[in-house]
């Protein structure tokens, strides 16, 4: 199979489910197979809690970095022992819907990325109810041009997203760079357990901060705006990458299968990978893992071995 099927008609599927059936499709912490789910929401806090707190022991860093005038908008550099302008970037945005999850507690892969020679930035942004949609992307998008502005000579920017994250990075395949005043030196996004069409969240409880009407839901969906309008790839090499987990939720794959999809048909780069045997927020908190099959993934596409 190429991984391009898939007719029609599962495109829409959502749309006849009841409320309660879109509610746990929506509910990653309900498909969680080795803890309950509120155990899996207080691990995954403190897993990521112990890594940044570690990260920001341990190396060599600069926190809260301011990248606009905003008060929530601030990132954390983590570099690699070597010094050195010409490091590849990874930029990573947490998840948790748009209205929690914060950098303070999400610099997961740090360790095995800066090991490798990788500088990691975590970098924040205004969650709901405090931020709209717009706002969170234009937040994302300014972090991005202050890291290429900050690190001309950079080796490369990678952007890696988890969840609502992923969602934020993926709105980056449709930036307005020429506007910016700035092209980022983009080679590669890391898409994990990603939403890319908004309009069923709309229909959930998750939304009530978040979005009012479909026009806000189609303008904010990777999903919807590249299949309406494909963008060009700015740099043909781009890679990217979207991954979900084996026990996400179906609707999680679909989105992840689907939005994988109309990338390819658009001219991207991208594959897919269901990753084995990790949930929702498994497949992020491995991260910490230098031998996890995605940190491998992220490693070998950073320096091109694949
Ligand atoms: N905290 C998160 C961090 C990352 C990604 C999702 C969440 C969620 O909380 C999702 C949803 N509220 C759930 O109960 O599954």
């Amino acid at each position: 199979m190429d991984g391009l099927g898939g007719g029609p008609k599962c495109g829409a599927s959502w749309k006849r489910m009841s409320k309660e059936e879109l509610e746990n499709q929506y509910s990653p912490s309900r498909w969680v197979v080795r803890l309950g789910a509120e155990e899996a929401l207080r691990t995954y806090s403190q897993i990521g809690n112990e890594a940044t707190k570690r990260a920001q022991a341990t190396g060599r860093n600069l926190l809260d970095v301011p990248y606009g005038d905003g008060e929530g908008e601030k990132l954390d550099i983590y570099f690699p022992e070597a010094v050195s302008e010409a490091l590849p970037f990874l930029v990573f945005f947490h998840g948790g819907y748009w209205q929690s999850g914060s950098k303070d507690s999400s610099a997961f892969m740090v360790s095995p990325l800066t090991a490798q020679g990788v500088a990691v930035v975590i970098a924040a942004y205004d969650i709901a109810p405090k931020g709209t949609l717009d706002q969170m992307v234009d937040q994302v998008t300014q972090s991005i041009v202050f890291v290429q502005k900050e690190y001309p000579g950079n080796q490369g920017i990678y952007l890696c997203g988890h969840s609502a994250g992923a969602h934020l990075a993926a709105m980056m395949l449709l930036a307005n760079w020429t506007k910016r005043g700035v092209t980022p030196n983009l080679k590669g996004f890391f898409l994990v357990s990603g939403i890319y069409d908004l309009e069923p969240v709309m229909h959930t409880s998750e939304n009530a901060p978040l979005l009012t009407t479909l026009e806000d839901a189609q303008r904010n969906s990777p999903q919807w705006r590249l299949k309406t309008s494909p963008a060009q790839p700015v740099d043909p090499a781009c890679r990217v990458l979207v991954t979900v987990g084996q026990h996400d939720s179906p609707e999680f794959h679909r989105q992840s299968r689907e939005f994988y999809q109309t990338l390819r048909r658009g001219g991207w780069k991208a594959s897919f990978e269901e990753l084995h045997d990790v949930d929702h927020f498994e497949i992020l908190w491995n991260l910490t893992q230098k031998d996890y099959v995605l940190t491998q993934i992220i490693l070998k596409t950073i320096f091109q071995e694949s």
